[in-house]
């Protein structure tokens, strides 16, 4: 087995990430996150079939006489709902899960998010670990203790803080991640070039084609580099009371389009939630051109990377200005002076901006 990357996230409650291939049948260090003998694999129809008995083998290998269940949700960021919520507490009293249960969120984002939540609620906080099997979910969602189920009136309106006791990224599960799913983790990959770094965004721009062909070396860096960005601005601002909103560039945007279709991106007829960032992005980057913050050539550096990596760079037909603009205003980062958006100065330099006029929003929204 290669060793794997690790990134330290530090603060108060300080967590390892462990990236590396086939981390799911290293039963020591899955055991090594448990404290008591209950473990819940919270896992979705697609992935729990392909991973969750080697992950329930290597724990009762590690630990034997551990009980064990499984909690398995219909696939589909429309399933990240409360109703799912209140079933995976149901779980964990069956289970008869004690305060040193752990919970096991293997799979996307929506399994991480909603698993995360239960464990966040469940006697008010068990331990969560995190075993992405996105490229998503390992460069964002597993990172940072951010947990939420969405409403029908916005994305994660429903949530709390609690950071994960571990992360293991098994790379190995990337393989059989469908395309599509792969090119909206490139996403939120970029988002961090965006919003740091520079040269993160060159980087890219030169390993384009060898991350859409899921080359393992180029892989692995894309995730260490992207969850040592995260980790960095987590340990700093582990509740978004500062820049920790700058890992919101393009969300606004990208959580109001996701609202306004009824979360239908994994049903097909809709944006996923990476798709959905990437036109947030170029929304966002639009109107700082617009507001005269950033240079017209960075927004068009950063469509073209978007669309060299298969990533949606418009708005989809039939959604309304108004109407997005309407779902805009239940975002978490709004506050009395209206809207409260990430933009950027140019490429690797976002900034917070207060008040942002609603006309100036709508004015780019209908021209995109
Ligand atoms: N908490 C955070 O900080 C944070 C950050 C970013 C995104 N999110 C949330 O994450 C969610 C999106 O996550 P996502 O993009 O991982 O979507 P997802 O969880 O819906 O997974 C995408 C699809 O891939 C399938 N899948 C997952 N792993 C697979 C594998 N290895 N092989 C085959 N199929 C696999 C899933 O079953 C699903 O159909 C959204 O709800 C978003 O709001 C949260
Ligand atoms: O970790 C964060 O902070 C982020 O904003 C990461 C985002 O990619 C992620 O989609 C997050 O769930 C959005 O958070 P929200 O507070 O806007 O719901
Ligand atoms: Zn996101």
């Amino acid at each position: 087995m290669t060793s794997p990357l690790s990134v330290d996230v530090g603060g108060n409650a300080a967590y390892r990430i462990s990236i590396g291939p086939d981390l799911r049948h290293d039963g020591t260090l899955l055991a090594h996150t448990l404290r008591g003998r209950h473990a819940l694999v919270v896992s979705d129809a697609h992935v729990e079939p392909l991973y969750a008995t080697d992950v329930v083998d290597a724990l009762h290998a590690a630990k034997p006489g551990l009980s064990i269940d499984r909690f398995v949700l219909p696939p589909g960021e429309h399933e990240k709902t409360l109703a799912r919520f209140g079933e995976c507490l149901d779980a964990l009293a069956r289970l008869g899960a004690t305060r040193d249960a752990t919970v096991y969120a293997l799979g996307g984002g929506v399994v991480g998010d909603l698993a995360g939540f239960a464990a966040a609620c469940w006697m008010r906080g068990i331990d969560v670990v995190q075993l992405p099997t996105t490229l998503l979910a390992m460069v964002d969602s597993s990172v940072g203790g951010k947990t939420a189920v969405d409403l029908p009136a916005g994305k994660n309106l429903v949530g709390a803080f609690h950071p994960p006791r571990a992360v293991i990224a098994d790379t190995a599960t990337l393989r059989t991640l469908p395309e599509r799913e792969l090119r909206a983790g490139l996403a939120e990959v970029v988002k961090y070039g965006a919003i740091f770094d520079i040269a993160f965004l060159d980087w890219l721009e030169q390993q384009a084609e060898a991350l859409l062909a899921r080359d393992d070396a180029a892989l692995a860096e894309a995730i260490a580099r992207s969850c040592a960005y995260k980790a960095g601005v987590v340990a700093r601002d582990p509740f978004e009371r500062g820049d920790r909103a700058m890992l919101n560039f393009g969300h606004t945007f990208g959580h109001a389009i996701e609202t306004e279709q009824g979360y239908t991106g994994t049903l097909g007829d809709g944006l996923n939630h990476g798709e959905a960032v990437s036109v947030g992005m170029v929304l966002a980057a639009r109107l700082s051109t617009a507001l005269g913050l950033a240079p017209q050539v960075d927004e068009d550096r950063l469509c073209v990377l978007l669309a060299r990596l298969g990533l949606p760079v418009t708005l989809p037909h039939g959604l309304e200005p108004h109407a997005l603009v309407a779902r805009m205003r239940l975002d978490k980062k709004a506050d009395a002076q209206g809207l409260r958006l990430i933009l950027w100065e140019g490429a690797g330099e976002a900034r917070i901006v207060p008040g942002v006029d609603e006309d100036a929003v709508r004015a780019v929204l209908a021209a995109v």
